[in-house]
């Protein structure tokens, strides 16, 4: 189903028409359907129902809205955190302790024990350094911390380099050769309970082969561990199936294919399955809503200046990604462009040469899967606002959160007394 259908011409989330939301929040605005993200939720639950009674722990980077979360919290999905804030945000939003998975490279002490205090299904770890350290926190709070391996299994997974965590240079997991060493060590250590392995080898993944190449190394693996007496409860699969951008690229596999890959490669594993999709389930389900400042004449096609730009959404300027671009009220008529923000840098481009809907000035366009990686990654470059998020429900919306203006930074800011004391006089 599309939640973003054109009717009577106009581009609309669900039943409310886009330029309601344009006039009513101001752009730019990130606009979510919550029908198209729980859509998603649900068809990646029915095709791993065959695989037990899995955990979809959504991956809160990909969008850590609130409300967000709370869909996905009433959804019955889980949590994968990075950080003691995500962790944070996940508890508030209604996802319970126990569907919480803590990943990430560089956790610190003080977020170990956050998340001890406040409860979690595992910790993922990275390494035998972050092994030691979780031993020792939670041994001081007289706790036993649940840890799963998360290993680097040395498998390119054909995605672009920035997103890649799987490759035997990349700075996450322990090297799958090292990993019953881990195990060991890990065993050895006061204060922690390997329950499972853990593995994702990056982001946007169109094809199953890196996967299930990742994935049959870690069958293996649970063998030798198993073998040399460890207890292997859980497999964490990862998340990192990608979508599809472009509608001229190759179709991805589908969320069923990639749930009869894991059934077929995981046949016998008798572990609990957990998985963190993130992009999967919010991609499609956003747009960003933006106008169109001026049409500016160009030395090879005119420029579309937005008020939208590489702040609000990064991934073009930072992954080269593409992203659909099209009018809000498309008059039939096309023309080629370059599509640019505001901001100061030439990367500030989302589109070179690209053949979209003919527009002018004050016109509202919108930029596609916009839903994960968009609000999450946006920053205040150029003194910009960060931009405000719309959930949208049926003919219902919200506005899920504000915009922050000019006046909001300045207050957190603050000048000492001695700037400039010297030139003074
Ligand atoms: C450990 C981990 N889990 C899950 C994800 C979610 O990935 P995706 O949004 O591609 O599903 C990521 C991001 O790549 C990640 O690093
Ligand atoms: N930020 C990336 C995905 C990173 C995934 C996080 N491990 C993107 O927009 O594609």
């Amino acid at each position: 189903m599309n939640h973003f259908p054109p009717r009577d011409g106009i581009v609309h989330c669900e039943d409310v028409p886009l330029p309601q939301l344009a006039r009513a929040v101001g752009t730019p605005v990130f606009v979510y359907s919550s029908g198209a993200m729980l859509a998603q939720a649900q068809r990646l639950r029915a095709a791993l129902a065959p695989l037990g009674d899995p955990l979809i722990a959504y991956a809160v980077k990909a969008n850590p809205n609130a409300a967000v979360l709370a869909t996905m919290a009433a959804a019955g999905l889980g949590a994968d955190v990075v950080s003691g804030g995500e962790y944070a945000r996940a508890r508030a939003s209604g996802v319970p302790a126990g569907k919480i998975v803590f990943s990430g490279v560089g956790k610190t002490a003080a977020e170990m024990r956050r998340a001890l205090e406040g409860g979690l299904r595992q910790f993922n770890l990275e390494s035998a350094e972050e092994a030691e350290m979780l031993s020792a926190v939670a041994s001081a709070m007289g706790r036993v911390a649940p840890v799963a391996i998360r290993v680097n299994p040395d498998v390119e997974a054909g995605t672009h380099a920035k997103i890649s965590t799987g490759a035997a240079h990349s700075k996450f997991g322990i090297p799958i050769a090292d990993a019953i060493d881990a195990a060991a060590r890990v065993k050895a250590l006061p204060g922690l309970d390997l329950a499972g392995v853990a593995v994702h080898i990056g982001s946007q993944l169109t094809s199953l082969a890196p996967l299930e190449r990742a994935f049959g190394k870690l069958g293996a693996l649970i063998a030798e561990l198993r073998a040399a007496g460890h207890d292997i409860r859980t497999a964490d699969l990862g998340g990192g199936l990608g979508l599809r951008y472009d509608p001229s690229a190759p179709e991805p596999p589908s969320i069923e294919d990639y749930g009869a890959m894991v059934a077929r490669v995981t046949r016998g594993w008798d572990v609990r399955l957990i998985f963190e999709p993130g992009r999967l389930i919010v991609g499609d389900a956003g747009v960003l809503l933006t106008e169109v400042i001026r049409v500016k004449a160009g030395a090879a096609q005119p420029f579309v200046v937005l008020d939208a730009a590489m702040n609000d959404l990064m991934r073009p300027s930072l992954y080269d990604a593409w992203h659909g671009i099209e009018a809000v009220r498309p008059d039939g008529e096309t023309m080629i462009a370059d599509i640019v923000g505001p901001v100061c840098e030439s990367g500030d481009t989302f589109a070179t040469a690209r053949l979209i809907d003919r527009v002018a000035a004050g016109e509202l366009m919108i930029i596609r899967t916009a839903g994960a990686y968009g609000a999450t990654m946006a920053s205040t470059y150029n003194s910009r606002a960060l931009v405000p998020e719309v959930l949208v429900n049926g003919a219902e919306w919200e506005v899920v959160r504000e915009r922050r203006d000019t006046e909001a930074f300045l207050r957190e800011e603050h000048v000492p007394a001695w700037v400039g004391r010297e030139l003074v006089g």
